[in-house]
């Protein structure tokens, strides 16, 4: 795969900017998802609270009008912004660290590994913000009238004052068990459409609309294709009353499997695959129209 210098810090920017589009275009399925994987059990004779994604996209909606499904959306604005950034420049370092000249190429497998680099580098940011836009996202599906937190800052002050740092912290070793492989993935699926869409005698750098849309797709429904269980076994582990899983996720994955068995693991595929594909479009189509706008207006940066 040709090589590209890439300056860390426009890395930075043009991630972070990327990070924006992606949760403007995704989030109301996001919201779906969450509700679908952790929607209470039904009681025997009892129907499900929601039977599939549009059940649950029309109730938010009559229930809870239109923003219902931006609810939450703050604290991924604030927390993935900083994140896609540092996500694009761990990605550019894990690439950096792999090349003996910036302009080397790198193999698919040394993509691969760049990309699970950068899903060690996003973690830390990561989890704590899934951690709070997943307890957002579900209280109102609890329908005790109550709201609990008022906001990502309310949640995360909560969770502070009643489980200090290790509570913000819950679901770090799920978040790392989802995203290290799901950013191999994500980033050597890119790479690899952009190189092989890329017309002979033209290079990666005359950008096409039409092909960033369409890899960045792709990277995305490549990454959830190795995401979800993980991903379920996440929330499921994050909005849990505290002491539900003292194991953390291996108690969540016994507790699963003995009462929902294995297919469990795939609750929300459906709008987690329905968003991944244009959430992930407006991504990279961000990330490299900011890298383009970066590299015309601070060409030396
Ligand atoms: C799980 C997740 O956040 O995936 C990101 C893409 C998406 O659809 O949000 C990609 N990445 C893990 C590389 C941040």
């Amino acid at each position: 795969m040709s090589g590209q210098r890439t300056s860390p810090l426009k890395n930075f920017f043009a991630g972070g900017f990327g990070g924006m589009c992606l949760v403007t275009a995704g989030h109301p399925l996001d919201t779906i998802k969450v509700r679908l994987q952790t929607m209470p059990k039904p009681v025997a004779g009892q129907s499900a609270l929601y039977s599939g994604t549009f059940d649950c996209a029309k109730k938010i909606v009559v229930k809870e009008g239109a923003l219902g499904l931006y609810k939450g959306m703050a604290a991924p604005l604030t927390g993935v912004t900083p994140m896609f950034a540092v996500c694009f420049l761990g990605f550019g370092i894990g690439k950096r660290i792999q090349q003996t000249t910036p302009d080397d190429p790198l193999t698919l497998g040394q993509l691969f590994k760049a990309g699970m680099i950068s899903g060690v580098f996003t973690t830390a940011i990561m989890a704590p913000g899934e951690r709070i836009k997943c307890l957002l996202q579900v209280q109102a599906a609890e329908a005790s009238g109550q709201i609990k937190y008022r906001g990502p800052v309310d949640c995360a002050k909560q969770l502070y004052a009643e489980g200090g740092l290790r509570s913000i912290y819950k679901g770090t070793a799920a978040t790392l068990l989802r995203d290290v492989p799901a950013s191999g993935m994500y980033f050597m699926t890119y790479e690899w459409l952009q190189k092989v869409l890329t017309p002979e005698g033209k290079s990666r750098s005359d950008l096409s609309a039409g092909r960033t849309l369409f890899a960045g797709g792709m990277a995305g429904i490549f990454n959830w294709l190795v995401a979800i269980p993980p991903d379920v076994l996440k929330s499921r582990l994050q909005t849990a009353p505290e002491g539900t899983y003292p194991k953390g996720i291996r108690d969540v994955f016994k507790v699963m499997m003995r009462e929902e068995g294995i297919r469990a693991l795939y609750k929300g595929a459906t709008p987690v695959m329905l968003r991944a594909f244009p959430a992930n479009a407006a991504c990279f189509f961000g990330y490299e129209l900011a890298m383009k706008f970066l590299n015309r207006v601070a060409p030396n940066l």
